[in-house]
This record gives C-alpha cells, sequence and structure tokens, in this order.
C-alpha cells in the first residue's frame, strides 16, 4: 500500500484562534493535537485562558486586545496560514478585532491567489455546562463574508438564528438563515440532542453557500450527514476537533464539503477510542487520518419533498439497496472512445473494458453506433460499458453504464438494477465518493488525476496525494478507477497509488498507432511495481 505520507511532501500551517483549556480536552490544546495528528504544522492565537478542569471551569480571563493583535501579525509575517480555525471568542472587542484584521489579511490573500479557509466555532459553553464566553451576547455579523463555514451545535445555532429549534424543518430554516445573515457554509451538530435527535444516530446538517471547487449539483444544497451515534461520555472538546480537524483538511486542499466529511470520520473515530483522566467527561483520541469507511457519514440531499436525515437502519434507503454486477475480473487499462471504429480498433489489440463516450446526444447515428459497440462487444467478449445513455444502453441490453454524479437520480438506478447492468460511477472528491459508494455501483472513477483537456472540469485536478488517500479509503471495497491526463509519462506513479484500473482518452485516440499505444500502456501496467 502507498504510503500517502510520502506524496505529501510539506506540512501545510495551520492556525487555530482560540482560548486555553487547562485540562487538555478542548480548546487550544485539542487543537493542536488535531491538527498535528493530521498532518499539519499548528500554530495558536490564545485569545483566552480558562481554569479549567474535566469538572468545571473556575475562571476565564481574555487576553488583552494588544496581545492578540500582536499574536496575529507575528505569525502572519513568518509563519502565514493555509487555513485557520476560530475558537472561542471571549468578548465583541475580540469579534472587532478579528474581523478587521481578517480583512486586511483577506484583501493580501486575494492578491496573492491565496485562498485560505476560516472555519469559525462559535463556542459558548463548556462540555460540563460552565460557560465560556457571553455566548447570547456576542454579534458574530462584523465576520460576516469572512468566514468558509461555521459549526454551531443546536443550542448554539438556536442562540445565533435567535430562534426556538422544536422541529426538524425549523432546524433547516435557521441554518439557512444563519449561512444568509453571515454569507457562510453552516454544519450545524446533532450530536448533542436536538430536533433531529433519535438514539442511533449523529446528524448533522450542512449548508453549502458558494463552496469553492464543488460541482454545481451540490452548491447551495443542504445535506444530512449521518453516523451511528457513539455511545459515550468521553466527548469533551468534541467541537474543537472537528472543526479544527475541517480547518486541517482543507489546508491540505482539500473542498469543503471533503473536509467535513473526513472530520466526522475523525471525530467518530476518536469518540470510539475516547479515554476519561478526570472525574467528568474524558477526551478524544486521536486517530490519524481517517481510512475506516465505517467512520464516514451515510449523506441524504434534503429535498423540497424529503428534509429527512437517512435513516441508516431501515431498508427505504439507498444505502440499504443491493449491490450492481460485480465485475469479476481487473479493467486494467480501460479506454474511453468516442467512436466505434476506435472501439473496434482497441477491441482488436485487446481491450476487455472499454466506453463508448458520445457526448452528443442529437447525433442522428447515435443509436445505431451504441448497437454496434455493443455487438462488438459481444463478439470480442469484451465488456462495454456505455456514457450517460443509459436508456439506450437498457433498451439494448449493454455490459454496462457509466455516470456522472449529476446522473445520480434514484428512479434510473433502479430501472439499471432491474435490468442487470453493471454501473460505473464519476466521483471528484471525497463527498462525491461517498455519495456514489452509497449506490453500490460496479466500480468508481476517480477524476481528474492530472490535468486534461478532453473536457472542462469544475474541479482542480486531484493529483497522486490526493488519489492515494482515496485508496487508501476504498481499496478493497470495488474496483477504482483512476482518469484523467494519465499516459505513458505518469501511469508509473499512478500505479504506485495501488489504484486499481486507469481510464484514458488523449493516451490512446489521439496517439499515432492508438493500438500500439494500449498495448505498451497495458504492458507496462501489468510491470510487477
Ligand atoms: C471511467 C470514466 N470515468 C469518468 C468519466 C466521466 O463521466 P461523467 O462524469 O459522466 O462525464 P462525461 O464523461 O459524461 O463527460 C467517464 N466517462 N468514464
Ligand atoms: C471523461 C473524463 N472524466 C473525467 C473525470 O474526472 O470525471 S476526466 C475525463 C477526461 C479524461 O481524458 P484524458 O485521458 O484525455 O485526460
Ligand atoms: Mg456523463
Amino acid at each position: 500500500m502507498a504510503n500517502p505520507d510520502a506524496l505529501s511532501v510539506n506540512r501545510p500551517i495551520v492556525w487555530t484562534i482560540a482560548g486555553s483549556d487547562s485540562g487538555g480536552g478542548a480548546g487550544i490544546q485539542a487543537d493542536l493535537a488535531t491538527m498535528s495528528d493530521l498532518e499539519a504544522h499548528a500554530c495558536s492565537v490564545i485569545t483566552a485562558v480558562t481554569a479549567q478542569s474535566s469538572v468545571t471551569v473556575a475562571l476565564v480571563e481574555s487576553v488583552s486586545n494588544p496581545m492578540l493583535q500582536s499574536q496575529l501579525d507575528t505569525l502572519a509575517s513568518d509563519l502565514p496560514p493555509a487555513a485557520i480555525k476560530i475558537g472561542l471568542l471571549a468578548d465583541q472587542a475580540q469579534i472587532n478585532l478579528l474581523a478587521k484584521w481578517l480583512t486586511a489579511e483577506q484583501a493580501n490573500w486575494l492578491q496573492s491567489g491565496k485562498n485560505v479557509a476560516v472555519i469559525l466555532d462559535p463556542v459558548m459553553v463548556a462540555t460540563c455546562g460552565d460557560a465560556l464566553a457571553n455566548g447570547g451576547g456576542l454579534d458574530f455579523t462584523p465576520l460576516k463574508g469572512l468566514i468558509t463555514l461555521i459549526t454551531p451545535n443546536v443550542s448554539e445555532l438556536a442562540v445565533l438564528a435567535a430562534t426556538e429549534l422544536t422541529s426538524v424543518d425549523a432546524c433547516i430554516a435557521a441554518a439557512k438563515k444563519l449561512s444568509e445573515a453571515l454569507n457562510t457554509s453552516v454544519l450545524a451538530k446533532g450530536g448533542d440532542n436536538g430536533p433531529a435527535w433519535c438514539h442511533q444516530q449523529a446528524n448533522d446538517l450542512l449548508v453549502c453557500t458558494d463552496v469553492d471547487g464543488i460541482s454545481d449539483k451540490h452548491q447551495w444544497q443542504s445535506f444530512w450527514l449521518s453516523n451511528q451515534r457513539v455511545d459515550t461520555g468521553n466527548n469533551h472538546g468534541t467541537g474543537c476537533t472537528l472543526s479544527s480537524a475541517i480547518a486541517t483538511v482543507m489546508a491540505h486542499g482539500f473542498v469543503l464539503n471533503d473536509a467535513v466529511v473526513v472530520a466526522k470520520a475523525y471525530v467518530n473515530a476518536g469518540l470510539k477510542a475516547g479515554y476519561q483522566v478526570g472525574q467528568g467527561p474524558g477526551c478524544l483520541a486521536r486517530t490519524a487520518w481517517p481510512k475506516d469507511l465505517n467512520n464516514f457519514p451515510s449523506i441524504k440531499a434534503i429535498t423540497a419533498s424529503d428534509i429527512k436525515p437517512v435513516s441508516l437502519s431501515s431498508s427505504d434507503d439507498a444505502i440499504s439497496q443491493s449491490s450492481f454486477k460485480q465485475i469479476d475480473e481487473p479493467l486494467g487499462i480501460y479506454p474511453v472512445v468516442a467512436d466505434v471504429e476506435m472501439l473496434e480498433t482497441l477491441l482488436k489489440s485487446g481491450a476487455r473494458t472499454i466506453q463508448l463516450r458520445v457526448k452528443d446526444p442529437s447525433v442522428p447515428t447515435l443509436e445505431q453506433s451504441i448497437i454496434r459497440a455493443i455487438s462488438l462487444g459481444r463478439d470480442y467478449k469484451a465488456r462495454v460499458f456505455i456514457n450517460d445513455h443509459w436508456q439506450l444502453a437498457i433498451k439494448h441490453q449493454a455490459y454496462g453504464v457509466h455516470l456522472g454524479q449529476e446522473d445520480l437520480i434514484a428512479s434510473n438506478l433502479e430501472q439499471l438494477r432491474s435490468a442487470k447492468l453493471a454501473l460505473g460511477l464519476s466521483s471528484h472528491s471525497y463527498f462525491e465518493i461517498l455519495l456514489a459508494y452509497q449506490h453500490k455501483p460496479s466500480y468508481i472513477a476517480f477524476g481528474h488525476i492530472f490535468p486534461t483537456t478532453t473536457k472542462v472540469m469544475p474541479s482542480k485536478p486531484q493529483g497522486l496525494a490526493k488519489l492515494a488517500r482515496y485508496v487508501s479509503l476504498m481499496k478493497g471495497e470495488l474496483p477504482i478507477v483512476a482518469i484523467g491526463g494519465i499516459d505513458a509519462s505518469n501511469l508509473a506513479s499512478v500505479k504506485a497509488t495501488q489504484v486499481d484500473d486507469i481510464a484514458v482518452v488523449r493516451a490512446l485516440t489521439e496517439a499515432q498507432d492508438p493500438q500500439a499505444a494500449f498495448e505498451a500502456l497495458t504492458a507496462a501496467w501489468l510491470v510487477e511495481a
């Protein structure tokens, strides 16, 4: 197994702007431990010192404004952040000072083309129940437009949205209201008791607002992220850990939605391995970058007709449906081609899995091409996948269909399942991998690994470090295929990530001799590492 650590050269710098918890379970102490555990270099800006144990907060003293300002400026000049987590802000003056500082810094970051994620955890009360800040009295609106995500729990959401949360509807409305008020995405945490509470599950609500680098399909959408509840009293510092993990994962270049699901998996694993040190609630363990799929949340988009979180035990939801056809041998080098002539050429040189990808649905020969491709597949005993045109693929009994995230519509998938076609799904992030995996497809493609000119992509190239992390999560679950900019020059580095198969377009279609190019790629792929 490739070691993702070996592939990410630098530790990104992540800041925590928060209060010290002398008990070590939360605040700055939890943040530093989390950031370091998730392979970042952590810097701290202390807003307040608390005399705190696991059972009480005896005293809170905020630092002076000059001290707060000096910490920010001193760090900025030498250790500029790739991402920032903000925790306890002890009073209004601190919020105002930070807002002014962030406004000036963001102008600099914009000028130098940097995008620094700022995650705000609006801490008001410690786990033991004692107040840490004058929560109800604080006005966070000076931070409007300056933060990427705010992570209130249910009681903080009620205070911030100035509303009672008596139903799931009210909870969603409050999160959207807060999102608009601060012009930010919102992760409303349902780990504590709340209207979305049920005994077995912890349901968090993600409201996406102008998120960088994600599919248009997910932009401005809201999602429930659900895990089985970890029944433990060792939960001191959960919110600090979650928000600092989100900042750290974003500092590694992942999009917001990815950072949220990875951070949730990190917290889930930490809760399972939590430990008690004092007389009160114990703390989360630090269990490194999450690789166990069981700790990642199930995701359900909220629609006008269905606002409920996924039921992790019910048979109604996609997660409990049966699997698509399993592919019984490796896909190997998987050509994706736009015409039947090229498809036949590559079948002749031994391609065993191949895709017909005709992007223009108005081509008059579309159905004829699909019929011919499927028939060639039978002649050559090969698996022919049809891209996009799933109704024609069903009609003519193709081996399989390849679909993008925008095509994940339950009724379409049900028809494919009943017709017993194989299904390949695209993904471009952890979040999309999880969404795709919930449908139990035959394979998942990860892309685009390197820059490509074959299609316009809304996301940035993933690169090898991210690919290695995706592989370490999904390896063994189902075949995983890398796509995008792969050719003979970078094949060995892709293979080193342990991905199962690769899909290629230009490396074959733009080769002078596509047959020879296919044979050479196949030989290189089959070489032992
Ligand atoms: C193997 C493989 N991976 C990804 C894609 C891309 O599919 P999709 O996201 O649906 O985009 P289009 O190909 O339709 O532009 C693929 N076709 N094959
Ligand atoms: C069709 C396609 N889908 C991608 C994805 O990431 O989903 S990348 C891609 C193009 C791959 O072409 P090439 O091998 O020429 O770079
Ligand atoms: Mg498609």
